[in-house]
């Protein structure tokens, strides 16, 4: 099932849940606004070549819509839309005063050097620089995009509009970024899966883990994972998979890859098969790469007895059923991965108010988010009898759907 109808059903099961006006139902799920752009820039040799971006911007009842920018061969106006709608029941979830967005360019980052990557962020942000802003929509790094990234929008942006920091976060701390974003994603799935496993009497220390994706999320995860005594047994990337069953040693694999770009040729485990990493035998399976890896071929293969999904939209309706037969517990994304818009709260907070948190508050107010996050949806699991990621929606839409209908909007 492709990414938006996965995300519209779980939607509607939500809404059904909570009673919605059918009325409300439909407003709350088309889009605010769907922008696509064409973006051409002149490669390095001179040649033309031609990009297609995306940026949909689900809803801003709440407030300014918020989410990534993902650089991905794959970004098509389908998978953009799904995760803008996941960005907007996500926010609410974990009570920021935001909408949601997401945004895209059908491009593969890794055959593009650093100087068309920035040539060609420049033209999407031309392109899109009068629908953005503080107040309005405010982007944030996603797969394939980082830092760099989004000091070029806040570059390119601020040629039209002046010095405009908060107009994205994820930047540089050197131009108004936040201490602690960088890790804020992997650290809020550490938190989530740390408040999820205490509900069963367990921590992370001992624990086994397999964790798909070792970019941001994943190396931030497996790092604060392995700091606290759990053993990452399997990891995996866009260049192959290791396994050791004894617990990699995540800060080596870290320098290992940093040194040659790639996980392949890592003393301290085997290889593996790629495909075999999701089907592992072990605690708890964290994907932190694609949408969909999780679908009907391979879910009652799967081994773990929790997952935790810091991807989005990893688990296909279809497998969730299957998963949920097995007794399997999943986390979900709108909760488990919340962590990172969660800090670009705190960064556009600190870019508005002129004034820059230390590190460790910027942890602390994460961690408190996320456990009061976790605590809400436990109480809409029990309040409407079903599991965590339609307590997850349930919260995020019921409080969207109160915003609509103060404003008015629903009619
Ligand atoms: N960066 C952030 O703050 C947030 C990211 N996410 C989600 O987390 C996931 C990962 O994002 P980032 O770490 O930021 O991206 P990234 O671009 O930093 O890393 C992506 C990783 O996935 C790997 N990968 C790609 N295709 C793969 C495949 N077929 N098999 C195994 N690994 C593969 C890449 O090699 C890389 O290690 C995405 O689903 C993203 O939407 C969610 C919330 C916030
Ligand atoms: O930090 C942000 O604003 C957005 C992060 C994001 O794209 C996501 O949570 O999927």
């Amino acid at each position: 099932m492709n990414a938006l109808a996965a995300t519209n059903r779980n939607f509607r099961h939500a809404a059904r849940i909570l009673g919605l006006d059918s009325k409300l139902e439909r407003s709350l799920l088309i889009p605010f606004r769907e922008i696509k752009v064409e973006c051409t820039i002149p490669k390095d040799d001179g040649s033309l070549v031609s990009y297609v971006g995306f940026r949909v911007q689900h809803d801003n009842a709440r407030g300014p819509m918020k989410g990534g920018i993902r650089y991905h061969p794959e970004v098509d106006p389908d998978e953009v839309n799904a995760l803008a709608q996941l960005m907007t029941w996500k926010t609410a979830v974990v009570d920021i005063p935001y909408g949601g967005a997401k945004g895209g360019i059908g491009c593969s980052p890794r055959d593009l050097t650093k100087s068309e990557l920035e040539r060609l962020t420049r033209v999407f942000t031309q392109k899109i620089h009068d629908l953005i802003g503080s107040h309005a929509d405010v982007p944030a790094p996603d797969m394939g995009t980082n830092a760099q990234t989004m000091a070029w929008i806040l570059d390119e942006y601020s040629k039209f509009h002046g010095h405009s920091p908060a107009v994205v976060t994820g930047k540089p701390i050197d131009l108004g970024g936040s201490l602690g974003r960088d890790a804020a994603t992997g650290r809020g799935v550490v938190f989530a899966t740390e408040a999820l496993l205490a509900e069963y009497g367990k921590s992370i220390k001992g624990l086994t883990f397999a964790i798909q994706g070792f970019g941001n999320v994943g190396s931030w995860a497996s790092r604060l994972i392995h700091e606290r005594g759990g053993k990452v047994i399997a990891v995996s990337d866009i260049t192959g998979a290791v396994r050791n069953l004894n617990g990699i040693d995540i800060p080596e694999l870290l320098k290992h890859k940093e040194e040659t770009g790639s996980l392949a040729n890592f003393n301290g485990a085997d290889h593996l098969d790629p495909n075999e990493l999701l089907i592992h035998e072990c605690d708890v399976l964290i994907p932190c790469a694609l949408g969909g890896v999780l679908n009907r071929e391979n879910a009652a293969d799967v081994k773990a007895k929790f997952i935790i999904e810091a991807a989005n939209h990893p688990t296909d309706p279809e497998a969730d059923e299957i998963l949920s037969k097995k007794g399997v517990i999943i986390l979900p994304d709108i909760y488990a991965n919340a962590g990172g818009v969660t800090v670009s709260y705190f960064e556009w907070v600190q870019n508005i108010q002129g004034f820059m948190w230390d590190e460790d508050k910027v942890n602390s107010e994460l961690h408190r988010y996320m456990t009061r996050a976790f605590h809400k949806i436990k109480s809409m699991c029990h309040s409407h009898n079903c599991n965590l990621r339609m307590g997850a929606f349930t919260l995020g839409v019921d409080r969207v759907a109160r915003a609509t209908m103060l404003r008015g909007w629903e009619a």
